[in-house]
């Protein structure tokens, strides 16, 4: 028997034994879970593992499969079908060789601690995404380990039943890549962990305290490197960190969806998948009807005119400027606020505490805190001093009556006289003490009744419109902008780029509830962000931990977001810095359309590298008007060659419409992408630009009629998205390649 074949026949029956396996251990866990669970803690109490500062405990808690089998028997049934992907050849120095199987879960076995699968999130793990062959390193925790890998090696496996396998090496590498990356859209995201590459490994793993941010080429992977981020977070810091206090910020619902199914697969669960406007929503309580962006970009580019006036409110709204505007807005609440510290607090006639000691806990001592959170502290410190007060203020009263009710006892002769006196003493003692108690009870509430609590809305709203407190707050303005600010808010109205003040408002006044105080934020698109937005964020939540990918090229919303870096990292000057060059999804003649409309953009990035697949020439087909018939034979022909995720994307939602009338009334069923939308494969998707960005398909068709794309900024980008969605195929339809930002030739 050849070597091949021997390996082969071997590789076969580890995959029967570790089947086999997990059949037992379902079997035994549905007999008696309880008892095997102290079984195999029983027998692991001693155990020195590979990882061997991971305690007993640890490993059964990482040991998923086991929670799998408490949990959900469909999840188990999956594991089931491809227990592992991997495998590598492996001596840690002073040790025995070992062959170990990466999975996406973990399991060891109960008697003999043998690890049957190890999870690709544990560190030892590490070694088969960061390792050449030879001589190696990982870090377990603070300590460094050495070993050696003779080998690495993947595997296909399909329904349990093991196909092929191959062993890793450079060449081999691109080779394997490929394979993935040929495969349909629809089972991508989730089957990656096989062939994640050094550099995205690194990402994933990145100190996870810190904050990092990533610049990454369309198709790099960053978001799938952010989802796995999060479930390698979990898995290393979930001891520390609950998944409700873990975040995801998508661009849209869509984007969720589009992530959704992900999340599970990759053992994350309970995380919080929301978006910017969603969250600002919920965290202050402020339901607002926002203006659509989408709508605002469509009249921006509508007419290809997309420079920005000097004075952009948009913008404006985005900068720390605005934060500062808003900081001397927060601070002039203060200041009204503790003004009302100059009365101090007394019950009666006697003086329990100096408000100016009370003004100085809310201007010093307490400012760390937000300010209404101040006010409830001061609150409680006033009870407690009045309290405490009350009782000798009542102990002195009551000793000084009785001292003058004694007086006039022994000091006056006259009966009469000393009974009028002793009955006056004794009356007004009577109505003061309990008069007194009484106030006492309510001495901190009354004195605390002059804070009222600010409402964030309106006192934004006032911010918009007053003149007179902009003319003090806004000194960086000349009056004709500050005029131009007011007139611009007269109406009232919503957008985006108010939540990021309505938040920083909230959260520096009232505090951000525990509940939406989430200690680790991912970011994807980051891009689109604003400045503010993020500042905003990092203040409400009091954490710097973040991590954020996104891809300047991608920045269509620069009217209103992030054009370079810099600023982001200066905001988080803890932050880790990397960039992504390779495509993973794109052929290589796709990329190279797409990298010349990246050449042609300002932010001067570096052209993207395609990995090596290629594919069919991007066709060019001439039309003079749209035509139904054009696109449907294409859809077809796309059809045939086996795809399936298939998309007809234009610059503008009111194109899209448009498209779809004529493709309906050519008898071609499709779907035109809105937000609230579900992806539905089984028809043509029309797709505005600015909404595909993020998504992908196996091949697209962009067409360009009503809308064509201008050599402007933000048209630059919108055409690039679209160019970059493409995964197999792509086909430009329109009247010349000059809508296309194309030469001819
Ligand atoms: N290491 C990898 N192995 C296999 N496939 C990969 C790898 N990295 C990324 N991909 C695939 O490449 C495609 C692009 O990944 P992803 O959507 O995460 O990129 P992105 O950088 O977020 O793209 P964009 O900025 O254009 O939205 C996906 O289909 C993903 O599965």
């Amino acid at each position: 028997m050849s070597e091949l074949k021997h390996d082969f026949q071997q590789e076969v029956e580890r995959l029967e034994y570790t089947k086999q396996y997990m059949d037992e251990i379902l079997a035994a866990s549905q007999r008696d879970l309880k008892a095997v669970q102290d079984k195999i803690k029983e027998s692991m109490a001693n155990l020195e593992y590979i990882d061997s500062s991971d305690s007993y405990i640890n490993i059964l808690t990482n040991s998923r499969f086991f929670e799998l089998a408490l949990n959900q028997k469909e999840s188990l049934e999956a594991v089931k079908k491809k227990p592992y992907f991997a495998r590598i050849h492996f001596q840690r120095h002073g040790e025995a060789e070992e062959l170990l199987y990466i999975g996406k879960t973990s399991l060891f076995h109960n008697e003999t601690f043998e690890p049957i699968i190890v999870d690709w999130r544990s560190p030892v793990a590490n070694v088969y995404y960061d390792g050449r062959l030879g001589e190696i390193t990982y870090p377990v925790r603070d300590e460094i380990f050495t070993g050696h890998l003779y080998s690495k090696r993947q595997y296909k496996i399909e329904n349990g039943e093991l196909l092929n396998f191959q062993d890793v090496d450079l060449t081999t590498n691109d080779d394997l890549l490929q394979e993935a990356l040929s495969g349909k859209a629809d089972v991508r995201l989730t089957e990656i962990v096989a062939t994640i590459q050094k550099e995205q490994n690194e990402i994933i793993r990145a100190h996870l305290r810190q904050p990092i941010l990533v610049q990454g080429a369309a198709g790099s992977g960053k978001t799938t490197i952010a989802l796995h981020r999060i479930s390698y977070f979990l898995y290393t810091m979930g001891e520390n960190f609950n998944p409700e206090q873990l975040m995801i910020l998508a661009p849209n619902k869509l984007f969720i969806d589009y992530i959704g199914d992900v999340l599970p697969e990759l053992g994350v669960e309970h995380i919080c998948q929301t978006t910017y406007e969603e969250y600002v929503q919920n965290a202050t309580g402020i339901k607002l009807k926002l203006t659509n962006s989408n709508e605002r970009l469509e009249e921006i580019v509508e007419d290809g005119i997309d420079t920005l006036p000097s004075f952009s409110i948009p913008k404006i709204k985005g900068s720390l400027l605005y934060r500062d505007f808003l900081d001397r807005y927060i601070k002039l609440h203060e200041q009204t606020l503790a003004q009302l510290f100059d009365e101090d607090v007394y019950i009666e006639k006697y003086k329990i505490m100096r408000g100016s000691h009370l003004k100085n806990l809310f201007l010093s001592e307490f400012a760390y805190m937000p300010i209404e959170k101040r006010i409830e502290r001061i609150k409680k410190v006033v009870q407690a001093e009045v309290k405490r007060k009350a009782k000798s203020v009542l102990a002195t009263l009551n000793k000084r009556y009785e001292d003058i009710i004694g007086k006039a006892l022994n000091g006056l002769r006259d009966p009469d006289k000393r009974r009028e006196t002793v009955t006056k003493f004794i009356d007004e003692r009577d109505e003061r003490i309990p008069k007194i108690k009484q106030e006492a009870k309510s001495a901190a509430t009354t004195y605390m009744r002059r804070f009222e609590k600010a409402k964030i809305k309106p006192m934004y709203r006032k911010f918009l419109t007053d003149r007179v407190l902009l003319r003090d707050l806004t000194p960086e303005w000349t009056i004709e902008e500050q005029e131009r600010f007011i007139q611009f808010h007269l109406k009232e109205k919503w957008s985006l780029e108010d939540l990021a003040a309505i938040y920083y408002l909230h959260a520096k006044i009232k505090g951000v509830a525990d509940q939406w105080k989430m200690r680790v934020v991912f970011i994807d698109e980051v891009q689109d962000y604003s400045l503010f937005q993020l500042a905003a964020l990092k203040i409400g939540l009091e954490t710097d931990m973040f991590t954020m990918v996104g891809d300047l090229a991608q920045g269509i919303h620069s009217y209103r977001s992030l054009t370079e870096w810099d600023p982001v990292l200066n905001l988080f000057p803890r932050a880790n810095y990397f960039t992504l060059q390779k495509s993973y999804r794109t052929t290589i003649e796709i990329m190279e359309v797409a990298n010349k409309i990246l050449s042609k953009m300002d932010e001067a990035l570096p052209l993207v590298e395609p990995v090596v697949r290629h594919g069919n020439e991007p066709t060019f087909v001439q039309s003079e008007t749209f035509n139904a018939e054009i696109i449907d034979d294409i859809y077809k022909k796309i059809q045939q060659n086996g795809h399936k995720s298939i998309a007809l994307i234009c610059k503008t939602a009111k194109e899209a419409k448009t498209y779809a009338a004529s493709m309906n009334a050519a008898g071609v069923e499709s779907q035109v992408l809105s937000e609230e939308s579900n992806l539905n494969e089984a028809k043509l998707l029309i797709v505005p630009s600015y909404l595909a960005k993020g998504l992908e398909f196996d091949a697209v068709i962009i067409a360009a009629y009503d809308s064509p794309y201008y050599d402007t900024p933000i048209d630059r980008k919108l055409l690039y998205v679209a160019l970059t969605r493409a995964m197999h195929e792509l086909y430009l339809v329109g009247p010349n390649k000059g809508v296309f930002l194309l030469d001819d030739n």
